[in-house]
């Protein structure tokens, strides 16, 4: 190629260094000039920039018996489990096991109110072991709440709601704890390590995994420090990246994983930990409510839990259904909004607020569940989704399902008698055992609880149907109720809408999003391309903007969106503020567009959880 074309070239794929109305490309679907946002090799492969020729692309690789990717209460328990049957047979099992945190716990979100019995089957003598589970549920009490007032519910006992033996958590510490005794049985743990990437053998089977690359510049050209990542193959490649996984994703559609289930829905969860005037605390009581300030058409509730870890602490948080049609709604002024009514505000009064932080959660349950098992891997956990949802639970599933897939990999591969068709070892055992499993049982029993909200009186309807048919039949009734459909197609437009006034924050009770999510303690490279990558630069403003009113700007809990004027004063732009991004995935699961894709960011960026 000659010279000077080649430094044409070059100057164009540099624009995104020029300011936004200059870096003007022609590659969107309307052939409009759209300032460039996206940067990620992901959208625009590197083998077709020039800024990368000669850049050495070779990966170092290393061969493990399993790897798992996702270090939460599903990767962990797989990874203890494939340990102990390892070690108590006597057999070499390499097991590795990498975690987006720089720290294993430190994405965790949770409640958390946890329900021991996977625990206690993985490890009974967890007391003696130091497990932190300090605080044993005492009182248990559920209300609806309207703007003033808090009308109490019985809880059955055999409704979900019920937490009689429960025991309320910081799921971050106790998944470090997890980790800790993962490591001690031999598992290899990488924290700081995001598997960016699923390997395929030449057979069409899963070969394992590479870890992201790191030292890419913002505009997506090659630093000088930069380093290419890592392969790390496995007979059997185990995915518990948690709700919404990355890597998940392109295998729902690279193995038609989805093709016999209902779309997977969601929630988005947003929690706060307070230090609160001793007199008001009460260790070991669970509060949940419904209703207020949510509107009767929209699904959730909310969660205050008294902590018992050597000062006054609670958690406490508003999980809101991503099945909402006013893209007015902000689920994080909701949530600031809800700390003020009657009946919660005097907890807080006169406390501190020491941390921030959000998470999507699963709530299609039983009908949503993928294909568990392809050739060379399987899924665990809240990756394929399974929680209970109106229990609000899914640490005892992941958990349980983690076991599962262990003691079905391990029986295969460590059985000569037993060959695989295919390069990556297939194990459909998994899916079978966990078929005849509690899990099984228990989200079927519960299947008809989330779509019944579907109906002319929303919650009133739902409550309805859980205390008659719940109640009396245990999920028995011979039907099964469907979702809606995708959450992302359940927008309305911003013209049939009415906007919410939201209150402002009094900085007591209730906070803006800036201060909020500098609780959070997340942190990015801030020179790396934006790991929110759109497929196409043009949509947010011809779509998102036009026709929702930019409704990112609202449902992610982080601030990351903002649309912003154009530098020649006409028009508006997109502003991806990734640094903010707190992993909950609500963007890549209710963008109305589905151009949102989330990537994994460079080494082990995200928030830093203390204990949520
Ligand atoms: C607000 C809220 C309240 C909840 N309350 C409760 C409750 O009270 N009780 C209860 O039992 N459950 C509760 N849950 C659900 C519970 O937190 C989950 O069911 C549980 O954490 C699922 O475990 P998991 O291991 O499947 O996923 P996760 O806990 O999400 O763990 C997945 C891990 O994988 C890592 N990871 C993801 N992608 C990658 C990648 N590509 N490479 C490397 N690492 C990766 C993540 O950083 C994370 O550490 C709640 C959830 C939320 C959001
Ligand atoms: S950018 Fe997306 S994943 Fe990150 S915090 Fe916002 S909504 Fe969540």
């Amino acid at each position: 190629m000659h010279e000077v074309f080649r430094q044409a070239l070059k100057t164009l794929q540099n624009r995104s260094h020029l300011p936004p109305q200059v870096n003007a490309v022609r590659w969107s679907s309307s052939d409009a000039p759209v300032p460039r946002i996206t940067t990620h090799y992901t959208v625009h492969p590197r083998d077709k920039d020039l800024r990368w020729e000669g850049v050495e692309m070779e990966r170092f690789a290393d061969e493990a018996d399993v790897v798992i990717v996702g270090g939460g209460p599903a990767g962990l328990s797989a990874a203890i489990r494939l340990k102990q049957l390892a070690n108590a047979q006597e057999k070499e099992l390499r097991v590795c096991l990498v975690e987006k945190a720089s720290q294993i716990g430190a994405h965790t979100l949770s409640g958390a109110c946890l329900e021991p019995s996977a625990l206690n089957e993985l490890i009974p003598d967890w007391k003696e072991k130091g497990a932190p589970l300090n605080t044993p549920v005492t009182e248990d009490r559920f209300a609806i709440l309207t703007e003033k007032y808090r009308i109490p519910v019985p809880i059955l006992p055999g409704l979900p709601m019920n937490n009689h033996g429960n025991y309320i958590v910081r799921l971050g510490h106790f998944v470090r704890w997890l980790g800790e005794q993962a490591e001690e049985l031999g598992v290899e743990m990488y924290p700081g390590y995001a598997a960016s990437e699923v390997l395929f053998h030449e057979d069409g089977s899963v070969k394992g995994i590479a870890t992201n690359d790191v030292g890419i510049a913002k505009d997506g050209s090659p630093k000088d420090v930069f380093e290419r990542g890592m392969e790390l193959h496995a007979k059997v490649t185990i995915f518990g990246e948690g709700c919404h996984g990355h890597l998940a994703k392109q295998l729902y559609k690279h193995f038609n994983l989805r093709e016999n289930c209902q779309p997977q829905t969601y929630a988005i969860g947003l929690k706060e930990l307070w230090v609160i005037d001793e007199k008001k605390w009460k260790p070991g009581r669970v509060d949940h409510s419904v209703g207020w300030p949510l509107n009767r058409n929209t699904y959730g509730g909310s969660f205050l839990y008294h902590l018992n870890e050597g000062e006054p602490m609670v958690a406490l948080g508003l999980v809101v259904g991503l099945d909402y049609s006013n893209p007015y709604l902000s689920p994080f002024r909701e949530f600031q909004r809800w700390k003020h009514h009657p009946s919660v505000a005097p907890t807080l009064e006169g406390g501190s607020r020491i941390a921030y932080g959000a998470r999507a959660l699963n709530e299609g349950g039983f009908q949503s569940l993928p294909k568990l098992t392809f050739p060379g891997g399987l899924l665990i956990g809240c990756s394929p989704g399974f929680m209970n949802v109106p229990k609000i639970k899914g640490t005892h599933t992941a958990m349980k399902s983690g076991m599962l897939a262990a003691e079905a990999i391990f029986a295969k591969v460590t059985d000569e008698s037993l060959q695989s068709e295919t390069a990556g070892v297939h194990v459909p055992e998994y899916e079978q055992s966990l078929k005849k499993s509690w899990i099984w049982k228990e989200l079927y029993a519960v299947r008809n609880i989330r779509p019944s909200f579907h109906n002319y009186f929303g919650l009133y309807g739902g409550m309805f149907y859980t205390g008659v048919f719940y109640w009396i039949f245990r999920g028995k009734e011979p039907w099964t109720l469907k979702h809606s459909g995708k959450d992302a197609d359940q927008l309305k437009p911003a013209k049939d809408c009415t906007p919410i006034e939201y209150p402002k924050p009094d900085g007591k009770i209730s906070f803006d999003l800036l201060s909020s999510v500098a609780l959070s303690g997340t942190n990015h490279e801030g020179d790396q391309p934006p790991h929110l990558t759109l497929m196409d630069d043009s949509i947010p403003v011809a779509k998102n903007l036009a026709i929702y009113d930019g409704p990112e700007q609202r449902f992610c809990p982080a601030g990351v969106y903002e649309y912003v004027p154009l530098e020649t004063g006409e028009g508006m732009r997109l502003q991806i503020n990734a640094q903010n991004c707190v992993h909950c995935k609500t963007c890549d699961i209710k963008d109305p567009s589905q151009n949102i894709n989330w990537v994994v960011p460079e080494g082990s960026g995200g928030p830093a959880y203390n204990g949520m």
